[in-house]
């Protein structure tokens, strides 16, 4: 039956997109055809089996729904042939390109953490019912997809009968294996089916359930965690990680599976059909696949190279957009865009070398799988040249050959998936165990109305955990009066946004103890701590990308309508916002842009205000403002500071003139105490900061740098 095409010789029809090598047979005696007649009549009849292994072969390998040129070739009755050849070598490629078609890796990740199965299978656990009918979907559709070649060679058998003999009816004859073929391909499209909507099923509800435990173990996490780890890291680890390691996942049941089983499966077809020709194949296609996969890695290599440099040039291109302000101001848009250049450039360079090792890879592929393609025909022929094979079966070798080979090389592309999602999973279940030192919430409250808000820090030393050789505080010591304004000054970097944050329990001390009206902060319960004791107002308030009205209550959530606005009018807020046409329902854009700085700092000082805080930290809290929005915003903080402990931090000397201490810090430790004319009076160090600030004012009367701070009357 074949032989009559081998002899008067076949060529791979051209291929758009893809280029199919020709190939051609004369003159074989292994292959001639016992009466030397062309089988015209075959030809038209494998053409229609043509269209069937069409529908029946793509479904495995994701690569060729990229390439739906893949299947505009002829050939007739070297289908079989040329799939085994074209899918070989497809598959070979899908080594490198399953690589090259990765996202690329927004951060390079230094210490791979282990996966963590313990935590993997309470994800899995609530969805293991439903992966066992997945299983079993999938191990049906491959054990189908092994019946498939069979079938198909005892229908060629019939073609070739027919064509042969001409004696029956070829439709009678091949209606009962057709019928049998059209119910097999019915039922693996509904099991492919069945399998990949529950996979979908149970990866989608996995990823929700991974991204929320994420998310909230982060959102439990100490400061100091989030002064080591880069904020993009992280959300990498929400988005990327998790789709990296859902997909994976998927693939894994959904390929690897069929996969083994279609190997499994179809290796005993084939040493049914012929144990010489699946000899032949089992030494080929491992040698084959060892020589691709050793160039594959080599490609793997360059392909991540150049995601890196992509990642690198789109991470040039983020900074440059993100701090457009910036930019502008520095009218560094030249060099910017030459910056991107350079890096697109050598973007270019590594997506040229990886192209041409990608169409070197090709090449040889091509040539192997040709010379494969050649062998098995030319052993198979001379087996059916000697009656030991039908022509049917050697079309059904062919065809589950192809199938071998192409789950076979499924099974190194996934298991480059599998190592990646592994990582990927290491990655998002690594900051799920994480448990932090400073608990969000427990511990004791102090009732409402036996708090009076006194602080002391008592012998308090404190290196940053990412630091720990480098001592900001060393044994300080110092103590906030319930209801007066105690003023931090002292020379940048002295650690008075320290002080702050131990008071904010950010951090715990190192050494010493920070106390509310006589309790170890470390025995207070956090949340009651932060949410309704300790009101912070920083020099560059964050808000968020909301309407005012929600970043107002963002200090209470339970707050009604009227607290809102009498926080807003407390903190001199409540003009600007009514003036806007939709008031409290703006929107003030990403963290606050669409706010002026002054406005901004109200907006926040009525989120601080609102939580009636019984402490009130003010760090640098008018120091980023001009002189009209200082003098609004510092009356607003005059009227918040009454009757609150209040912790003034500032540069600025003049603001903190009428606070009731000023404490003025150096090498961690309090140097000098007293009020601004003791101080003054004294001649120490805060006499030289206020000469020097003076120095360095200019001298316009009335500026308001000069003018004493504070509605207080001290
Ligand atoms: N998150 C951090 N991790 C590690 N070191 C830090 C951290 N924050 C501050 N430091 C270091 O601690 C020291 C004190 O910083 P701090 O911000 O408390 O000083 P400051 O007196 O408030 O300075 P400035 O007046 O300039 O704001 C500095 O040397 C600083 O580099």
């Amino acid at each position: 039956m074949l032989v009559h095409l081998f002899r008067v010789g076949i060529r791979g029809g051209p291929v758009p997109g893809r280029s199919l090598p020709s190939f051609r047979f004369q003159n074989s005696s292994a292959v001639r055809s016992p009466d030397g007649r062309l089988g015209t009549s075959l030809l038209r009849a494998v053409s229609q089996l043509r269209s069937q292994l069409r529908a029946h072969l793509p479904q495995a390998l994701p690569t060729l729904s990229r390439s739906p040129s893949a299947w505009c070739w002829g050939g007739g009755a070297l289908l079989g042939s040329a799939v085994l050849y074209k899918h070989s070598r497809l598959c070979l490629v899908a080594l490198c390109e399953a690589e090259e078609a990765l996202p690329a890796c927004p951060s390079p990740r230094v210490v791979e953490s282990h996966f963590n199965w313990k935590l993997f299978w309470q994800f899995l656990r609530p969805h293991v019912l439903v992966l066992g009918a997945a299983i079993v979907l999938a191990l049906g559709a491959a054990l189908v997809n092994v019946q498939i070649p069979l079938l198909l060679g005892q229908l060629v058998e019939i073609v070739a009968k027919y064509t042969r003999d001409h004696v029956g009816s070829f439709v009678s004859e091949s209606r009962k294996i057709s019928t049998q073929l059209l119910a097999l391909y019915g039922i693996q499209g509904l099991l492919t089916f069945g399998y990949l909507v529950l996979l979908s099923y149970i990866g989608e509800r996995m990823a929700v359930d991974m991204r929320k435990a994420l998310f909230s173990s982060l959102l439990r996490q100490d400061i100091a965690f989030f002064d080591a780890k880069k904020t993009g890291q992280l959300v990498s680890r929400l988005t990327t990680d998790v789709q990296e390691f859902k997909s994976s996942f998927k693939l894994v049941i959904s390929q690897g599976l069929r996969s083994c089983t279609q190997v499994a499966g179809c290796l005993v077809s084939l040493s049914m059909l012929s144990t010489r020709l699946t000899l032949l194949l089992m030494i080929a296609t491992p040698a084959l696949m060892g020589v691709g996969t050793l160039m594959g890695s080599g490609l793997r290599k360059l392909s991540r190279q150049c995601q890196e440099q992509v990642a690198r040039a789109t991470g040039v291109a983020d900074e440059a957009l993100g701090n457009v302000r910036t930019v502008r101001a520095f009218a560094m848009e030249p060099r910017e865009e030459e910056r991107y250049r350079a890096e697109l450039e050598s973007c270019r360079c590594k997506a040229e070398e990886l192209g041409t090792g990608i169409a070197l890879f090709q090449g040889l592929s091509n040539i192997a799988f040709n010379c494969m393609v050649l062998g098995t025909l030319f052993v198979g022929g001379s087996l059916v040249a000697g009656q030991q094979l039908t022509g049917g079966d050697l079309m059904s070798f062919l065809v589950a050959s192809q199938t071998v080979q192409r789950s076979m090389a499924n099974l190194s592309v996934l298991f480059g998936q599998v190592v990646r999602g592994l990582s990927a999973g290491a990655r998002v279940f690594e900051f799920m165990t994480l448990s932090p030192c400073i608990p969000l919430s427990g511990g004791c409250c102090i009732p409402k109305e036996h708090l009076r808000g006194s602080i002391t820090f008592q012998n308090v030393s404190f290196s940053y955990p990412c630091r720990p050789g480098f001592e900001v505080l060393k044994d300080f010591t110092l103590t906030l009066p319930p209801g007066k304004i105690v003023a931090l000054v002292g020379q940048s970097g002295g650690g008075k946004t320290t002080v702050a944050s131990l008071l904010e329990r950010f951090y715990d001390p190192t050494a010493g103890v920070v106390m509310l009206d006589g309790h170890d902060l470390r025995t207070l319960d956090p949340s009651w701590l932060r949410g309704q004791v300790v009101g912070f107002i920083s020099q560059e308030p964050v808000l968020f990308g909301t309407t005012i009205m929600e970043n107002i209550r963002f200090g209470k959530l339970e707050a009604s309508d009227e607290e809102v606005y009498a926080a807003a009018r407390a903190a001199n807020a409540h003009e600007f916002i009514s003036s806007f046409p939709q008031g409290y329902d703006t929107i003030v854009g990403e963290r606050g842009t669409t706010l002026s700085g002054g406005q901004k700092q109200r907006v926040a000082i009525a989120r601080a205000l609102i939580k009636q805080p019984t402490v009130l930290i003010l760090d640098e809290a008018t120091s980023a403002l001009d002189a009209e929005s200082e003098r609004v915003v510092q009356e607003a903080l005059d009227r918040a500071s009454t009757g609150r402990t209040v912790l003034v931090i500032a540069h600025r000397l003049s603001t903190v003139r009428a606070a009731h201490c000023i404490i003025v810090m150096a090498n961690g430790q309090v140097w000098e105490a007293g009020t601004h004319e003791e101080l003054l009076k004294k001649g120490g160090l805060y006499a030289e900061l206020i000469r020097r600030q003076a120095l360095d004012t200019p001298p316009t009367s009335g500026s308001p740098r000069e003018k004493p701070r504070g509605s207080r009357n001290h």
